[in-house]
Parts: structure tokens; C-alpha cells; sequence
């Protein structure tokens, strides 16, 4: 863990949930003081974040987003991103930890890449990284990997998932489901049936079949979802189902929970917003597994965000070089980036819409993930003083048109390319530390400990 910051910070006549202003005096790491605009006792030297800044809405304060699902792609696939590219990215976003994914080379599947991995993202102090370790050695699907050594090693490994693979096996699934609760674990499924899946390319429907490419069925990944939460009710654990997609998964996972079967569900910004329609143009950067579905399934994703079936909205940032997304659509990889926007897209989709409260959206994008990570003792937090300054400063107001060149990432495959997106990080804070302000990150925090503006 990167030690609190010395440096001291007001943010001025900002609104906690939306709600409203009031100054916020962070400290020694922590939430110091909360009050009434101009009634807290700031102390000297403190660096002023606020004020002038931001529009009549003004800015609206939220704990530190937790992504569950980032790809960072260190070690193996540097030429994507780096763990310090990665969290960059996440910090800009206004992420404060993310779980990375286990699908690196090596494979996150033994204590001594996680604990890697782990350390890497100490070492670069943009956000907590929380490792997530396989689930079967080399996401082979055929050996359970060392999942009690990860959980017990300076990692502290809780989530686990093959993603990218689905473990298909029902009798390894079952066992990893069994495992994992000596530690209080969970099992995060990529849900897609591989044999129904096979040589698939984007949904099957009706633009598959008229633009002629092969179709991934939403029974692919409804029939893994509702064998899942069955084995997780027959053994008595918990289950986290990945970027949920289809309209018949939300039936699968709200008719679980009221049976109650101790599931999670998360969706990822895409899926609240993009159709299998731009498939049309065959460009690859909308190519992405689970496929992007029809306006059907989105309205059902939306529903089930705003009604709590679905948990959390988690980025699946898939970063990927221009070489293996500038190519034909068959053989382009799958995955799109979205670090940077996922804020944007919720607030564009759940909450300019009145969906979702800004209190909803500190649940799904922070609390819930938190929770569901195990990692809420440090993340997710109230905003409450005497919590780990650990926050996020929104501008709902202000609007920016994405440009995947200019974006933090390493690489430029966002599916969101030229679109303008409502809503925009002013600050980051991990532990009371500027990683992002004035919508930049904070490359030299050094420079910047002691000083006043
Ligand atoms: N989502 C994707 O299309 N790709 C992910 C893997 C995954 O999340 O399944 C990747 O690692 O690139
Ligand atoms: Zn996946
Ligand atoms: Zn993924």
C-alpha cells in the first residue's frame, strides 16, 4: 500500500452523492472534516480542489470506483498495456482499485505471479490492483490451479475466474465453488458454452444472419448461467456471473436471487449501450465476447441494473494492439477498452435518464464491487469522516467527445470513438494522494506534496 499523503486538500462546495454542497477536508490519508460551505476549519497550506471549477450542477463527489473486471495485460502482452499504463487509465477514470484479470502470460494461476502482479501495482501507485487468480492452471479448464495458495499469499486473492474461458466443466466448477469458501471466496464465470460457440463471431440474430457472420446464441451463455447458480446452491457458495448480457440471463439471475442463491451479476458499460446493429460496418472494434446483443437486451440490462438483479457495472477492459483489432472481423481479437468512459456510459444511460441516483451509481460502481471483492474494509467506504480518503470528484455537466488516441490506456480500441459522452473526472484521490487532477493524472505527486495553489 502506497503510505497516505502528507499533503493536505479542500475540496470546496462539492456534493457528497449529489446531494448537497459542502467542503470536504482530507488529511493524513483520511476524510478529516465535512461541512457546510465556509464552516470547516481548513487547515494551513491546504491545496484547494473545487471552487471556481465545474458548472451550476456542480461537483458531485462519490467513493473511489472499484472495477472487478480490468484486463492489464503484465505480464505477457506489454505491447497492450502495462500494470502502470493500466491504472493509469483507471485513476483518470476515477478508479481507486481494480481486480486484474487472471488471462495474462504467465497465467495469474500460482502465488507467485499474482503476488507479481500485486507488487507491480504497488510499485506504480495509481489505484489497489487485487489480482484475480485462475481458476484452472493455464486456463486449461482441465486442472484446478493453487487457489488456496493465492488466496494466502501477500495478494490476498478472492476473486477467481478463468475469463476469457468459461469453465465448462461442471464437475470442476463445482469443486473450485467448494474451495473457495474456506476463504470466503467467489468464482467469477465467463458464462459461454463453448461447443454452442464455436467458430462464433458476434450475437445470432437477425444481423448475423443477414450480414453472414456466425452467430453466438444467448442460450450459450444463459444455459452456463443457470447450471451455475444451481451448483452454487447445491454446494453453498457464491457465485459471481461476468459481464451478463442477454435479456434472459436478468430472468435467470433475479428468479436465483429469489430463491435465495447467494449470486452476484455485473454488466459492463457496453452492454448498457451498444447493439450487435454496428456489427453492419464490420469493424472489428465492436467485436467483444459476450457479443453485443439487440436494443432487447439492453432495455433488460438496463432494468436489471436499476432494480438490483444486476450487481455492479465492471469495465471488462480488454485493451489490445492496433494489430489485432486493425484487421479482417474473423480474426480480430475480441475485447473493447473502457476504463476511461465507464462513468460516462452509466451516467448517460442510468442516470440522465433517472434510473439510477448518484448514490446508485456509488453502489454499483463502487460498494457492491467492493463488497463483492472482499476489499471493503479499505474500498468502497462511506463518505464519512475518519473513512480512508479514497474519492472521486464528478463534473455531471460537462460533456467531451472520446478520442481513443488521446486516452490513457495503451491502446486505442474504444468502441466509443468520436461520440460525445456526458460527465468528466475532475479528481482522483487514493488514500488522500491526487492521482488524477484537473482531469489529468498526477504523474510527479512529488512535485506537488506540500505545495499550495
Ligand atoms: N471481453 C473480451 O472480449 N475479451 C477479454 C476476455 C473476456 O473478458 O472474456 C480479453 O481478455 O480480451
Ligand atoms: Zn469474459
Ligand atoms: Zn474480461
Amino acid at each position: 500500500m502506497s503510505t497516505p499523503s502528507t499533503t493536505t486538500y479542500v475540496l470546496r462546495g462539492v456534493r457528497p452523492y449529489g446531494t448537497d454542497p459542502v467542503d470536504v477536508v482530507l488529511a493524513d490519508g483520511v476524510v478529516a472534516a465535512i461541512g457546510a460551505p465556509g464552516t470547516v476549519e481548513v487547515p494551513d497550506g491546504a491545496h484547494e480542489v473545487g471552487g471556481d471549477s465545474g458548472s451550476d450542477e456542480g461537483l458531485v463527489l462519490l467513493p473511489g470506483l472499484v472495477d472487478l473486471h480490468t484486463h492489464l495485460r503484465e505480464p505477457g502482452r506489454e505491447d497492450a498495456e502495462t500494470v502502470f499504463s493500466g491504472t493509469r487509465a483507471a485513476a483518470a477514470g476515477g478508479f481507486t482499485a481494480v481486480h486484474a484479470m487472471a488471462n495474462t502470460t504467465p497465467t495469474q494461476d500460482t502465488a507467485g505471479v499474482v503476488e507479481q502482479v500485486h507488487r507491480l501495482g504497488e510499485q506504480a501507485g495509481w489505484v489497489d490492483v487485487h489480482p484475480v487468480g485462475a481458476v484452472t492452471v493455464g486456463l486449461g479448464g482441465e486442472k484446478l490451479a493453487e487457489l488456496g495458495a493465492m488466496a494466502d499469499s501477500a495478494a490476498r486473492v478472492r476473486v477467481f475466474s478463468d475469463d476469457g474461458k468459461c469453465v465448462h466443466d461442471p464437475v470442476l466448477m463445482r469443486r473450485a465453488l467448494e474451495y473457495v469458501k474456506a476463504f470466503d471466496g467467489v468464482v467469477a464465470q465467463h458464462a459461454q458454452e463453448p461447443r454452442l460457440t464455436e467458430g462464433a463471431q458476434m450475437n445470432e440474430g437477425v444481423v448475423s444472419a443477414q450480414i453472414g457472420l456466425t452467430g453466438w446464441p444467448a442460450v450459450a451463455e444463459e444455459s452456463i448461467i443457470a447450471r451455475d447458480v444451481l451448483l452454487a446452491e447445491h454446494v453453498g457458495s457464491r457465485l459471481h456471473v461476468c459481464h451478463l448480457s442477454t435479456a434472459g440471463s436478468v430472468e435467470i439471475i433475479r428468479w436465483a436471487k429469489g430463491r435465495g442463491i447467494d449470486v452476484t451479476a455485473e454488466v459492463t458499460p457496453h452492454h448498457l449501450v451498444l447493439t450487435d446493429e454496428l456489427a453492419r460496418e464490420y469493424d472489428p472494434v465492436f467485436k467483444v465476447n459476450p457479443p453485443l446483443r439487440t436494443a432487447k437486451d439492453v432495455e433488460a440490462v438496463r432494468e436489471g441494473l436499476a432494480d438490483g438483479t444486476i450487481d455492479i457495472v465492471a469495465t471488462d477492459h480488454a485493451p489490445h494492439p492496433v494489430e489485432d483489432k486493425d484487421c479482417e472481423w474473423s480474426s480480430a481479437a475480441f475485447g473493447m477498452t473502457g476504463l476511461e468512459t465507464a462513468l460516462s456510459v452509466v451516467q448517460q444511460t442510468m442516470v440522465d435518464t433517472g434510473r439510477l441516483t448518484w448514490a446508485d451509481v456509488a453502489r454499483v460502481l463502487s460498494e457492491n464491487p467492493a463488497r463483492i471483492g472482499r476489499i471493503s474494509a479499505t474500498q468502497g467506504r462511506p463518505i464519512a469522516v475518519g473513512e480512508p480518503a479514497n474519492l472521486t470528484l464528478v463534473d455531471p455537466a460537462a460533456t467531451r467527445a472520446v478520442d481513443g488516441a488521446a486516452q490513457v490506456t495503451a491502446s486505442a480500441n474504444t468502441p466509443f470513438q468520436g461520440m460525445e459522452l456526458p460527465g468528466r473526472v475532475v479528481a482522483t484521490f487514493l488514500r488522500g494522494r491526487a492521482t488524477v487532477l484537473d482531469g489529468a493524472p498526477v504523474d510527479s505527486t512529488s512535485t506537488l506534496e506540500g505545495a499550495t495553489r
